[in-house]
């Protein structure tokens, strides 16, 4: 992504004619100063009780003129900005209510204070009740330093201010508390008061708690603060935030004294499972552990540098990231794309409940495999890594995992969700799973429904949606299933299952589909059989572990498969990966096209066949999909599509209504971005007919702005797209690409792809 802008000319001008800030500290007065860098052309006054502040602003340069009497000071202002304490606020609220009438009728009142729902009562007593000229707010940026004189223009670039707008705000007091913030170099973002309150007691008002603490018991061991001379690193970067305002953080701990009661409530029963851990020597806890929040502190990193798509969906609901792609381009080189990602899933979840440890290598370090990564460290399971896809499984048998303590999230995986209602309804605990909005509306009776007759007890939301809640301590009976659709995820959700429950579980699949989890249940010592269109196994049996090599994933590596059919004179290798005869619909389809396609260096790895693909352009007829092959390229066909739009002649797609339900309505998805592109199509309930363009001396079709739906593999088909464009392609809502393919804009500069990310607008 590329970096936001920092320069204060780029920033977008405020444009108040007369500011106020009420209490001019570290906060107030780094406002000015970064108003005054943007070259703010108005009017900034202040009120503070303390005379030398406002001496002291001024001879900065800061201010133009202050005071101690809030009432003299609001003639003609247009926004007052209230930067007291938490506590005070209610008497300068009362005094702005007394006083304002004399001002201007369109003065906007904002906030700094950390905490909201007080604030917010006091506006509404004070003035009885909310006006909508109010927009509370909070900068989440300061520093232990305290004072004007600690005034930093810098202090809120690429920080954010959270702003809590009533439902009644008036949209221009809104937009123009945004544009004061933006002048500042902030990134803004809003959230309700609640949501707020409840975020910064554990993120803020916690961490502080504990450092006012841990210091204040130390010093007071040591009266002679001798100790202290000791303290090296870790004590430092651990307490700087105990130097911070106590007046300050008094008032924070008394207004937000709920929500910092319930996080402290939780890092108590955290402290005591650690002390338990200590006291009795358990290694694995610790270890379970450490590993957890060291993990977990990495995670915090990648959002803090916002490479995740965790962080663009969590942390910036509004800002998305677009892929900007400039027609043309060459597919040439040897390329690497990462590791399978129903291998890795499947790997984590098998180690876990293995006897031994299992080191997983090539490992799809992407936000739906570490989903499920982290949901197993949620369950008590010590896992090392991922250092460069490699991880280290300390598995806990099949008996092992405990109650997680929340639910658990898998973002925006359904194989996950769906693998996971089979094993957690073996378990002895009770368990919930959700995931992100998309995974939200897939559904999931196709799961539940089975379990059910296994015994399982499962509620679903409305329509069989998540998110789930299964019950746990279910005695499990074996079942013998035909599932009504070519599901990968219902079978192996069933075998799972299966493993924990009496007798035999069968399942017979209507055409055959990806048999990871057979081949690592094999693997990991477990027997799975199979005849024709059934495979089964017998509960009750455990699991050994072994290393597994995760080759590379071919649903990735099917963009670049596409990329080099659609454009004359390409040439690419694909190294290592995966050719397990079920997921090979892509080289049988494309083949069938008329491909230019050969299998280099083919062995087999932990069961699973590889092989370098190497693919050179040749032109592409239209086919006739053969209905076998769909269920092989099920996540394919978004690519399929845009390799269908370059062929010369019709591509009809039929028997894949699956596609209907994944990410998003795979065939809409794709039938809204190629009317766009100008693609002549015709959709149907359970498929596509594409016309091809087929001469490749021309574009085969036009660019514009494509909405991927948050859906990873509509954002990088359309990106491939472009290739044979005549225009630049714009695909928005692209973050979720890191939930299967972190390195794909990299890898698609390193092909000759004209590609580049847009970043996150932030309005
Ligand atoms: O088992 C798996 O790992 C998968 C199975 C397929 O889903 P279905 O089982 O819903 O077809 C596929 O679309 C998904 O990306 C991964
Ligand atoms: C459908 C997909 O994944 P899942 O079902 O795990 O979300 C996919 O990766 O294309």
């Amino acid at each position: 992504m590329q970096a936001l802008e920092t320069s204060a000319d780029s920033r977008p001008p405020c444009q108040e004619s007369r500011l106020l800030i009420v209490g001019l500290g570290l906060i107030g007065g780094s406002l000015a100063a970064a108003l005054r860098h943007s070259g703010f052309k108005g009017h900034i006054s202040a009120c503070d009780a303390n005379a030398s502040e406002i001496a002291q602003g001024i001879e900065l340069g800061l201010i133009d003129n202050g005071g101690s009497q809030l009432a003299e000071l609001l003639d003609d202002v247009s926004m007052v900005i209230l930067a007291v304490p938490v506590l005070a606020m209610e008497s300068v609220m009362t005094t702005l209510a007394a006083s304002l009438h004399r001002a201007s009728e369109n003065v906007v009142i904002t906030d700094v204070g950390s905490t909201k729902a007080t604030i917010r009562d006091c506006a509404v007593r004070a003035f009885g009740e909310m006006p909508s000229s109010v927009v509370l707010g909070h900068p989440i940026a300061g520093s232990e330093k305290s004072g004007v004189s600690a005034s930093d223009p810098a202090l809120y670039v690429h920080h954010k201010v959270i702003l809590t707008p009533e439902p009644n705000v008036d949209a221009g007091a809104l937009a123009r508390v945004q544009a004061l913030w933006k002048a500042a170099g902030a990134d803004v973002l809003q959230m309700s008061v609640e949501r707020h309150d409840q975020v910064l007691a554990r993120t803020s008002h916690l961490p502080h708690l504990l450092a006012f603490s841990l210091v204040d018991t130390l010093a007071r061991q040591d009266e002679r603060l001798e100790i202290f001379r000791y303290a090296a690193g870790g004590f430092r970067d651990f307490t700087r935030i105990a130097g911070s305002d106590p007046v300050m953080w008094r008032d924070i701990f008394i207004a937000n004294r709920d929500a910092v009661l319930s996080s402290l409530d939780d890092f108590e029963a955290g402290l005591a499972r650690l002390r338990q851990a200590v006291e009795s020597g358990d290694s694995d806890s610790l270890i379970a552990t450490f590993d957890r929040a060291s993990h977990a502190r990495h995670y915090f990193d990648t959002l803090l540098n916002k490479t995740s798509y965790q962080a663009e969906y969590h942390m910036q609901p509004h800002g998305k990231v677009t892929y900007r792609v400039k027609p043309g381009g060459k597919a040439q080189g040897r390329l690497r794309v990462p590791g399978d990602k129903s291998m890795s899933h499947r790997s984590i979840m098998l180690g876990a409940l293995a006897e031994g440890v299992t080191e997983v290598k090539g490992f799809l370090e992407g936000e739906d495999s570490l989903a499920t990564l982290q949901s197993f460290r949620e369950m008590g399971v010590a896992i090392e890594g991922p250092y460069q896809g490699r991880v280290t499984i300390h598995g806990v048998g099949m008996h092992g995992l405990k109650a997680p303590a929340g639910p658990l999230y898998v973002g925006n995986s359904g194989t996950a969700m769906r693998l996971f209602a089979g094993l957690l309804a073996g378990q002895a605990f009770d368990s919930e799973l959700t995931g992100d909005e998309s995974l939200t509306k897939r559904p999931m009776g196709r799961v539940a429904d089975p379990l059910r007759l296994m015994g399982a007890t499962i509620d679903t939301a409305e329509g069989g949606r998540p998110p789930l809640n299964i019950k746990g301590g279910a005695a499990l009976k074996g079942i013998d299933y035909a599932m009504p659709m070519a599901s990968a995820q219902v079978k192996s959700c069933l075998l799972l299952a299966g493993l924990y429950a009496e007798g035999e579980t069968r399942v017979r699949e209507p055409a055959p589909t990806r048999d990871h989890t057979e081949r690592m249940l094999n693997g990991f010592g477990y027997d799975v059989s199979r005849e024709g269109d059934t495979c089964w196994l017998q509960g009750g049996g455990k699991l050994t572990a072994g290393p597994i090599d995760v080759p590379s994933d071919i649903s990735s590596a099917t963009f670049f498969l596409v990329a080099a059919a659609i454009t004359p004179g390409a040439d690419i290798t694909l190294e290592h990966v995966g050719i397990n005869p079920t997921r090979i619909g892509v080289i049988n389809i494309l083949s069938l096209m008329g491909a230019d396609l050969t299998l280099e260096n083919a062995h087999e790895v932990g069961g699973e066949p590889v092989a370098d693909i190497r693919i050179r352009y040749a032109p592409l007829k239209g086919i006739d999909i053969p209905v076998d092959q769909v269920p092989l390229a099920i996540d394919e066909f978004p690519a399929l599509f845009i390799a269908a739009a370059n062929a010369q002649g019709k591509t009809r797609l039929r028997g894949a209504e699956e596609l209907r339900v994944k990410e998003s309505d795979r065939i809409q998805a794709m039938a809204d971005g190629l009317a766009i592109l100008g693609v002549n199509h015709t959709v149907v309930e359970d498929g596509i007919d594409i016309d091809g363009n087929g001469d490749d001396s021309v574009p085969s079709y036009g660019g514009g702005r494509i909405d991927s739906l948050g859906d990873h593999r509509i954002a990088m088909s359309f990106a491939i797209a472009s290739l044979r464009a005549s225009d630049d392609i714009i695909i928005d809502d692209c973050a979720n690409v890191a939930t299967s393919f972190p390195d794909f804009v990299a890898l698609a500069q390193h092909i000759g792809m004209r590609v580049s990310v847009e970043g996150v607008n932030d309005d």
